[in-house]
């Protein structure tokens, strides 16, 4: 129930109490009042008699006493006088008048006990207060009673039986238990209009209140309340009034703002202030998921999470995340569907050749097929039944487009899946700049342990990966073998054709090389032209033949050098790990030994480490 149908129902039950209070307190006052004056008026009239018929005995006309009593009973205000003897005045002067003989009960109680008694009695024509006095033998006064009765002082002579009409009373006193009941409720009524209208603001503004709250949890704030007045309710207007200004241009620009950072402008529709809160929070989500990536090993850690993001966040199970190899020109799939360096799926392959056959790479803006259809040529909807479509976001790194992730969406879900395009690109916008440091870092570090001349591996490399290496060897059970080369009378080279004859000697062979070993092996130029291989799962006796077969190949290459061409020889040792020693610097050192007999033996040759080289040398190193 409203509080002003409350207050109102409240109100008229405590003045109907009220009316009904003073009603029966009148009735009942009037009912006390009318008795007393009643029983004053029969006192009276009573007096009067024994007055009267006392003077009757002494001036002898207590024989007329009838006519006395009926004019009395005329006296307004009295219907009825009667005079009962009692058993002392009959007994001394006989029964008197029929009529005053003791008619009831009452009368001879009266008559018996020498007290009062006042009732009402319901007659014909109404109520009647009838009063019974006694009246008793005194010897005081001239004349007095005992002067004519003989009897003892305070026999009782008689009673006084008066009748007084009550009809008029009672009437006079409903009438006016009315009146005053009447007014009462026609003030209450006043008053609870006039209630009404005082909470008639209050109950408006609240009802204005109410809307404005509700509008506000629906996102708007733009409801007021409308002010009635200056007092207390005015008052509660105005501060909501207030509050509401004070939320709708702080949360506005709270929106707004958050809108920018999420490249995202409200749209009118919808609840503004839920929408600014899952921004907010898809905000803080990204910057957290920021934090997560930083402390990430590498990029490809970050791509893994990326696609988590994709798959577990936002439910999208197809999609791809490709990287562009910029000075190859091309693009490379990370992720594919949640898969490490899976092949490209939905794309031309014309892509990974192609790098600015991507839409998104090529422009550097999101390609939505969704409200596009068919924008992209090189989407290929590789689904066997359903039928999808994509988004492309590309990944600005340093002002170019390092990544693009494509969102492949079945096609009935592709509406919604539109919706989460400014959420995903929060967490692309955060990705950036931790992929591009990544990256660089990565490209640092690999251009720190490279040799920059013949982009083998250098020194460093070699301390770095050493324990990684010796470690999966142990774990593995495996050998490696360590190969030491270097070219036979470089110096000559040097001398003969100048510095830059010698570098390009030196590139030739790592080139050789390259070509000579498997990727998984290891190729590292170790000092000026000397150069180590670590041949991986390999025994002494593979390595040996690994080894002719660059020697040979040295021997065969020819070198175009300015107006001449240059065939060199090398030198190698082959020692092997844990057989020829059980630490790895120990074994680079053996083949560094077998390399130094190789030389020894005469150059162009390689040597196999055997311990008694170790004796011979031993001392020298
Ligand atoms: N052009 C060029 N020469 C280098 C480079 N690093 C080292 N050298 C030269 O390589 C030569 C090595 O010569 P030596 O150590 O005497 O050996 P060698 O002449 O090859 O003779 P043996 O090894 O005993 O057959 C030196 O002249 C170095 O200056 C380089 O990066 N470029």
């Amino acid at each position: 129930m409203r509080l002003h149908t409350k207050t109102l129902v409240f109100f008229s039950i405590l003045m109907g109490s009220l009316v009904l209070v003073l009603g029966a307190i009148s009735l009942y006052s009037f009912q006390r009042f009318s008795l007393y004056t009643a029983e004053r008026h029969a006192r009276s009239v009573a007096d009067s008699v024994k007055v009267g018929l006392t003077e009757s005995m002494v001036n002898g006309t207590i024989g007329k006493r009838p006519q006395f009593l009926d004019r009395l009973a005329t006296v307004p205000g009295v219907e009825s006088v009667r005079v009962v003897r009692g058993p002392a005045v009959t007994q001394q002067f006989g029964p008197g008048f029929a009529n005053e003989r003791p008619a009831d009960a009452s009368d001879i109680r009266v008559l018996t006990h020498g007290e009062a008694i006042f009732n009402v009695v319901e007659k014909k024509n109404g109520p009647v207060f009838r009063a019974i006095i006694p009246y008793t033998a005194t010897s005081q006064g001239l004349p007095h009673c005992l002067q004519c009765h003989a009897v003892n002082e305070g026999t009782v002579l008689g009673a006084i039986s008066i009748d007084i009409p009550q009809g008029e009373v009672k009437r006079q006193a409903i009438f006016a238990t009315a009146i005053i009941s009447l007014s009462v409720f026609l003030v209450a009524l006043l008053m609870l209009l006039a209630l009404g209208r005082l909470l008639r603001p209050l109950m408006d503004t609240a009802d204005a209140v109410s809307h404005v709250v509700n509008d506000a949890v629906r996102g708007s704030f733009s409801g007021r309340v409308k002010q009635h007045s200056s007092d207390e309710v005015g008052e509660i207007a105005g501060n909501v009034n207030r509050l509401m200004e004070f939320l709708d241009e702080h949360l506005t620009t709270i929106g707004r703002r958050v809108g920018d950072l999420m490249g995202q402008h409200q749209q009118s529709a919808g609840n503004q202030l839920v929408a600014t809160t899952e921004m907010v929070e898809s905000l803080v989500e990204a910057s957290q998921f920021k934090q997560a990536i930083e402390e990430d090993q590498n990029k490809h850690e970050v791509y893994m999470r990326l696609g988590n993001m994709l798959s577990e966040k936002y439910d999208f199970s197809l999609f791809s995340i490709y990287e562009v190899a910029s000075s190859k020109n091309r693009m490379l799939p990370i992720v594919v569907d949640g898969e490490m360096n899976a092949p490209c799926r939905w794309c031309d392959q014309q892509i990974l050749i192609d790098a600015g056959a991507c839409r998104a790479k090529r422009t550097g803006h999101e390609v939505n097929a969704v409200d596009f259809p068919g924008l992209c040529t090189m989407f290929r909807d590789d689904g066997k039944e359903e039928k999808h479509t994509h988004i492309c976001l590309p990944i600005i790194q340093s002002g170019t487009v390092g990544c693009v992730v494509q969102m492949v969406i079945p096609a009935d879900q592709a509406q919604l899946a539109r919706l989460l395009v400014p959420y995903i690109a929060v967490y692309l916008r955060e990705t950036a700049p931790v992929l591009e440091g990544k990256r660089l870092m990565e490209h640092l570090k690999e251009s720190s342990l490279r040799d920059a001349m013949t982009g083998l591996y250098n020194r460093r490399f070699l301390e770095e990966y050493v324990t990684p290496l010796v470690a999966t060897n142990q774990r593995r059970q495996s050998v490696f073998s360590i190969l030491m080369l270097d070219l036979d009378y470089f110096k000559q080279v040097n001398d003969t054709f100048g510095h830059e004859a010698g570098d390009k000697v030196l590139k030739a062979l790592a080139d050789i090389l390259q070509k000579s070993v498997r990727s998984s092996d290891m190729l590292v130029r170790y000092g000026g032209e000397e150069f180590v291989i670590v041949l991986v799962d390999t025994s002494a006796e593979m390595a040996l033949q690994v080894a002719e077969k660059i020697r040979a190949k040295v021997e065969e290459t020819k070198i175009p050098l300015p107006g001449t061409v240059l065939q060199k020889t090398i030198s190698i040792g082959v020692a092997e790990f844990p057989t020829d020693a059980d630490t790895f610097w120990q074994v680079i050192k053996y083949a560094d030994v077998a390399l130094y007999e190789a030389k020894s033996r005469g150059r162009n040759r390689v040597e196999r480490f055997t311990p008694d080289m170790w004796k011979e040398t031993g001392e020298s190193y």
